[in-house]
């Protein structure tokens, strides 16, 4: 078996390097079976019958047509918390410069003269004084991978944290200081914090989560700080909030024209994932992911289909992505034991709307193989299916 991978973006080499072999081509035809990306826009792209997964690395996935994907039995993969610990250290170096202009200060010693530069400083600095975090109030919406480890060090850092998530998930749950406090409401975030920091998915339901209501509940000193997506804040709203003093601060990964210069919005280059060890971390982990359930049809860290793992003995699997509708692994074993194929091991999973079967044979006759994937892909609500042969590791 051989696979082409088309990527977008820098992917880091020490991703790529998996696909490094006899196996693998890398963006070298126009029919790949599986495509690696970061930030490329896919929303306008048809995808050819070839490709069978995607893979972000990063966490989120707006820049893919997920739900075409699904319909389309393409497996659309993330990298869960592969660069958290990135986007935490911009987060928490966004509030320290927020409350001390140590960089304006810098700016302007640069342009002293002189013999007595020291005395002009001690003179002049009280212009460049600041705020301390600690006392200060800090909402996290949002307690996943990258949330909740800024909820936890934004405490040791001696700040008062309200989380909110109502979706949380059991393991970060357990991972969040217990004194970090769970707010019941949006709301409530909005009108106590002094800071607020956003790391929610952006999604139809997420879209413009900040507009004009949530910033007027806002205190008039509150600082804001989105390094999750541009288009979960109301831009026109914010800039209208910031210019009547409803609040006074954003700070955004997300550039968009009507933010830049405005001395209250700070607004950087999407710069959050952009660590050596977090571009490592992504295209290790998408990488990972793409090519176990190229070779094997595994599935780990799916966003539009359940995690699968079977251990793959048998000379031929069959993956079927199919509708969860009663009767389906009736129907599957069936077609194989009317063309005379003894199924060696099977293992069905679903997710809402969505099933996937994985089906090994001991049958090396892939005339009949073919076959029987003819058979099975004319059975009702199945969306797709491959013949994936055993091959040695690589
Ligand atoms: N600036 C960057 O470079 C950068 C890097 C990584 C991630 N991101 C963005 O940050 C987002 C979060 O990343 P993550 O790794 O923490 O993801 P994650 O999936 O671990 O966490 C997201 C959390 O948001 C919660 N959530 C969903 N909808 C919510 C809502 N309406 N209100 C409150 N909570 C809600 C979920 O329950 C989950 O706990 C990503 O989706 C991505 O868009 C940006
Ligand atoms: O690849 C990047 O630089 C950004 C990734 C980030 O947006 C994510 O969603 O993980």
């Amino acid at each position: 078996m051989s696979f082409e991978i088309q990527t977008y973006n820098n992917i880091a080499e020490e991703g790529l390097k998996r696909f490094r072999n006899a196996t693998y081509t890398i963006d070298t035809g126009a029919e790949p079976d599986g495509i690696m990306l970061r930030s490329q826009n896919l929303h306008e792209t048809t995808f050819p019958a070839s490709v069978k997964g995607i893979a972000r690395a990063g966490a989120g996935v707006n820049n893919i047509p997920v739900e075409s994907c699904t319909s389309q039995g393409i497996v659309v993969f993330n990298t869960p918390g592969a660069n958290a610990n990135a986007v935490k250290e911009l987060v928490l170096a966004s509030l320290l410069l927020s409350v001390r202009p140590i960089l304006k200060g810098a700016t302007w010693v640069q342009t002293l003269t002189g013999t007595d530069i020291d005395k002009q400083v001690e003179k002049e600095k009280k212009q460049f004084s600041g705020f301390e975090l600690e006392g200060k109030k800090l909402g996290v919406v949002g307690l996943g991978a990258i949330g909740a480890m800024i909820a936890n060090d934004a405490y040791r850092l001696g700040m008062d944290v309200v989380g909110y998530d109502p979706f949380v998930s059991v393991d970060t749950a357990w991972n969040i200081s217990r004194r970090v406090r769970r707010a019941l409401t949006l709301d409530e975030v909005f009108r106590e914090c002094d800071f607020i920091t956003i790391h929610v998915p952006l999604n139809d339901k997420t879209r413009h989560l900040i507009s004009t209501k949530e910033l007027q509940l806002m205190k008039n000193n509150a600082t804001l700080l989105n390094f999750a997506r541009g288009e979960l804040v109301d831009n026109q709203a914010l800039v209208e909030g910031i210019n009547n003093q409803t609040i006074k601060e954003y700070i955004t990964d997300f550039a968009s024209e009507e933010l830049l210069h405005h001395p209250q919005i700070t607004v950087l280059p999407h710069l959050g994932a952009s660590t050596s060890e977090a571009e490592i971390n992504c295209a290790k982990s998408a990488s990972r992911n793409l090519k176990l359930f190229l070779e094997t049809g595994n599935i780990q860290h799916s966003v539009n289909f359940p995690a699968v793992e079977l251990a793959f003995h048998s000379p031929y699997r069959l993956a079927i992505f199919h509708k969860n509708v009663p009767n389906m692994l009736g129907a599957i074993s069936s077609t194989a034991a009317d063309l005379g194929m003894n199924i060696d091991n099977l293992i069905n999973r679903s997710r809402d709307e969505i099933a996937y079967t994985l089906l090994d044979l001991s049958e090396t006759d892939i005339t009949k193989i073919n076959a029987l994937q003819t058979a099975v892909s004319a059975l009702n609500d199945v969306i797709r299916i491959r013949i994936i042969k055993h091959q040695e590791e690589n």
